[in-house]
Order: structure tokens, then sequence, then C-alpha cells
């Protein structure tokens, strides 16, 4: 078998030490060893004139501003004669220098930011084999020839790269996520994160090359027509920006979701960004907020009015209110028995969404035994059957530790904050999701909102950033958009104290009399 030759999926490398030596046919002559380097050398110069040529006219066709340039500079060459090409040279030169200092941003988008995104792609290509095999991805077939994944083709993108990588024998995706940092401080990138292909033996490698999630971002705020056109797509909610500088979109249909973050991660902005984006569908009535909030209404009192039901006074209140949800679940779990799979909003029976900020105050810091018991099941009801009859549960929790949330593995969207330490990654995102770029950990306290967004079923790690929304703006979207139907405590339901109440009622009457 010669050195180099490929065999079935793979590329193998060359020139490495261990291969086996007795693999290459020695030449037996030094006449025979020179004639064998020197067609070597001539080979090699060839394919590198030829793959330097396709790589200019490659990147004469991804700048068009380039190619311009030197379709003039040829045509003045050719017509006029060494001298005014030359000239010509010159002045693009001062032009393209003139332009870079008037209008930096322009230059930037159409000639600078193309160029240097090309670079990527030779770098990519240029460095993948030995990268590889230095960061131990690789494999020993039967003839002792080292080979590695190889690298079918490169998508650039403005913010981020996407690498289509076909495995070979012996390599599998946890192979690169182990060697995400190295491929990272090779490509000079800000993160490197592995994700699953459609095509079996096929990998994905998303290249974060830009942060976009650096500024503050401005919530999607205007009248209903402006924020909402076509009304709010409950399945694509618009709460900030993923790291690829696309729109970040969350289904809230048919989900639940946990936001898992460190005191000042930016818990509510993750939750004032998804009421922004809920805020017409309140005011039509298609959707309902149930809102406790342990703080005694330090959060969610500031937009009070979009609440159908809020519940922060006591903690028997609080309990109540996630009781009276979990009725509805099962009132409407009867009713739809057998008429639809998942439940579809309308003003009759719209999408009840449950709130909770600091959601472990009820399942954990309750001193009150009964009641934590009361909470945890009525928490439970509500996580595995609300789903599909239109029942959302959005939680919020800054301990993520299994004895303070027993039911985070029931939330199926989670997404973590900036995390006090790794151990708390897979308690919130699950097992691996650390090694597939999910760093809550190394989140700077500069940026509150960013966060990785897991769903469940999927092992893609997603980079987010949550919209801010200030104060004003939130007192505004209440004023703007309050909820047309209003319940108190009492009236929600059948309460199951009901008994407690009728006995300090009798005691009462006792006393009375
Ligand atoms: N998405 C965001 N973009 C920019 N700044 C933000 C964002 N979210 C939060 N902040 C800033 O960070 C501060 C803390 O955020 P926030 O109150 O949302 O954190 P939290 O996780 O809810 O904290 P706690 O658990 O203590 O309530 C805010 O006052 C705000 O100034």
């Amino acid at each position: 078998m010669p050195i180099g030759h490929t065999v079935g999926r793979g590329a193998t490398i060359r020139r490495r030490a261990d291969v086996q030596p007795t693999l290459i046919e020695p030449s037996r002559t030094f006449l025979g060893r020179l004639r064998r380097r020197g067609l070597l050398a001539v080979g090699r110069m060839f394919v590198l004139v030829v793959w330097g040529a396709v790589m200019a006219a490659w990147l004469l066709a991804y700048v068009p501003v380039l190619a311009a340039a030197t379709a003039l500079v040829a045509v003045v060459w050719s017509v006029q004669g060494r001298g005014a090409g030359l000239a010509v040279i010159a002045l693009v030169g001062v032009a393209f220098y003139a332009w870079s200092r008037a209008h930096p941003e322009t230059w930037e988008r159409f000639v600078a930011s193309r160029v240097w995104r090309f670079t990527r792609r030779i770098r990519y290509r240029w460095v993948w084999r030995d990268l590889l095999a230095a960061a131990d991805v690789r494999a020993r077939d039967a003839h002792h020839v080292i080979r590695v994944p190889r690298l079918l083709w490169v998508r650039l993108g403005r913010h981020a790269d996407l690498l289509t990588v076909q495995l070979c024998p012996g390599v599998t995706p946890e192979h690169l996520e182990a060697a995400a940092d190295a491929l990272r401080a090779e490509f000079r990138a800000l993160e490197v994160r592995v994700l699953p292909h459609q095509r079996r033996g096929w990998v994905s490698l998303r290249v974060i090359c830009a942060d976009t999630l650096l500024g503050t971002i401005a919530p999607p705020m205007g009248s209903e027509t402006e924020q909402a056109p076509h009304g709010v797509d409950l399945t694509a909610l618009h709460l900030g920006r993923r790291e690829d500088g696309e729109p970040w979109l969350l289904r809230l249909l048919g989900r639940h979701l946990l936001v898992a973050g460190a005191t000042g991660a930016g818990k509510s902005s993750v939750v004032a960004s998804l009421l922004v984006a809920l805020a017409p569908a309140i005011k039509a009535g298609t959707v309902r907020l149930i809102g406790i909030d342990p703080k005694g209404g330090m959060e969610f009192g500031l937009y009070r009015d979009l609440f159908h039901l809020l519940a922060c006074e006591t903690e028997e209140d609080m309990v109540r209110a996630l009781e009276a949800a979990a009725d509805l679940v099962a009132e409407r779990a009867r009713s739809l028995a057998g008429v639809v799979r998942l439940h579809t909003p309308t003003v009759d029976a719209p999408l009840i969404v449950v709130l909770v900020d600091e959601i472990a105050s009820l399942t954990a810091y309750i001193s009150d035994k009964a009641l934590k018991e009361r909470a945890k099941q009525a928490l439970g009801r509500l996580l595995t059957k609300g789903r599909a009859v239109g029942v959302s549960v959005v939680g919020c929790v800054q301990d993520p530790r299994k004895d303070v949330l027993e039911v985070r593995n029931l939330f199926t969207t989670r997404i973590g904050l900036r995390l006090a330490e790794k151990t708390e990654v897979p308690m919130v995102l699950g097992d691996g999701a650390r090694e597939r770029g999910a760093l809550c950990d190394r989140i700077p306290m500069s940026t509150p909102g960013v966060g990785y967004l897991v769903e469940d079923g999927s092992t893609v790690v997603t980079k987010v950033r949550a919209a801010y929304v200030d104060d004003e703006q939130l007192r505004w979207l209440a004023a703007t958009y309050p909820s047309p139907s209003r319940e108190v405590l009492p009236e929600v339901t059948d309460l199951p104290d009901k008994p407690r109440r009728r006995k300090r009622a009798a005691g009462e009457d006792r006393e009375a009399s």
C-alpha cells in the first residue's frame, strides 16, 4: 500500500514519522533517488501553481470589487501597455485607500470582511490534516496509515462558518468535541462547536469568528401591526439574537422553558423579551399569563396588567395559583381527550403561560412541608400533562442543584445563562452539553442575558442573547397590551385547601358563640 493512498472514507496523512518505513519503496541508486525527488518537486510545484490559480479566481469571484479592479487593470495593460497598466494599479491602490478612510463601514462590508473570510477558507484547508492529527482526532488503519476525518466543504458566514466533515472509521463526534479547544485556538476563532449532520457519518463544525452578542440588543417593540403584523407566531417568538447574527426565535407552544442563571445573569431579561413577543397575543386574548412571583411582586408587579392572575403575596397564594393551573390542565385534558393531539390556542381556550420567577422558592425554600409537597405535585402535573393541552410553564432558577429543583428534566427547552460552576452546566442542559460547547461558567459578568440553549431530543447547543427591555418599556408594554381578563385568587378554582378554610371558619364560629 503506497503512502498517501486513500482507502474508502477519510483522508490519509503523508510523511509522518510513525508511518511504517517499510511501506516506502526505496530507490536503489543515487540517480534514481535524485530523479524521484526532482519529479516529486516538479509535481508539487505544478499542483501549487494550479491551486494558486484556482484560489485567485475564486477570490475574485468572492470579492466582486477586486474582480472589477483586476479586469480594469488587465484591459488597460493589454490595450495601452505596461506603463498605463502600472499607473492604473497605483490609481486603484489610492482609490481603495481613500475608500477605506472615507467610508470604513462600506469598505469593511464589500472588501475587507470578504477578503478576511476568504482567507479563513484557505486556512481551514491548509491546517486541517496536521491539526487533526496533532489534536489526536485520528485513527490508524490496517496498514498503519494514519487517517483523519475529511473536510468536505466550508460555508462561510459573516460571523460564523460551517464546516462539513466526513468522519473516518475509528473517529467519533466525541473525538472532535474533545478537540474543540485546539481547533478554536488554531482557527483563531471564539468558539468551535460540533453539530450533528443529517447524513450518518458526517458532522458539522460551527466556527464562531465574531461575537455578535457583545452589545445590548434592543427589543422589537412597536404598535401591534409593527410588532406582530401577521399575529403572534407562538412557534417562533423573537427574543433576541443567536450567535450567528440571526434572530433568536423560540417555540413556546407545546414546550416548557427553564431559564437558569446566577444572580445578575439576566434571567429577567429573557422573561421580559418573552413578554414583548407575547404582548399582542395577550391583548388579543389568545394567551393568558399566570404569574407567580416569590419576590413579593418586585419583578412582575411592574407589568401587573399583562397578567390574567398574579400571585405574589403569600406562599399559600402562590401554591394555589399553581394548583389552579394544574386543575385547568386536568379539565382541558378531559375535554380534549380523543379530539386533538396538540391544542391550538383560541380566545375561548387560550395558551396559558405559567410564569414562575425563582421556581426553587416553591419547590425547596418553602418552610411549610405540606405546602411544599402541594407545590411539587402541582408543578409535576403541569409539566407532565400541560404541554399538549396548551399550558406552558416558564420557570427561572438560580440554583439548579437536584435537591432544589427535582423536576428540571421535565422542561423541554432549557437555557443556561451565566452559571457559577461548570458542574452546574450538565444539571441545567444535560450530560455532555458542556463538551458540546455550552460554556455557561465562562460567560463574563459583563454580558448579562447571554446563554446557551438546548432543546429536548437534540444535541445542538445554541448561544443566544436576550434583548434588554428596560422598566420604562415594560410599563409601556403593560399599558398598551393589558390582559382583557383578570382573576383574583379566591375565585380561581375549586381550591384544594377548602377543608382547612372550613375548619378555620368552624373554629371562628365556635369562638363567636
Ligand atoms: N439582555 C440583557 N442585555 C443587557 N443588559 C442586561 C440584560 N439582561 C440583564 N441586563 C443587566 O443586568 C442586570 C441584572 O439582570 P437581571 O436582573 O435580569 O438578572 P437576574 O438573573 O434576573 O438576577 P436576579 O436573579 O438577581 O433577579 C440588569 O439590571 C440589567 O442592567
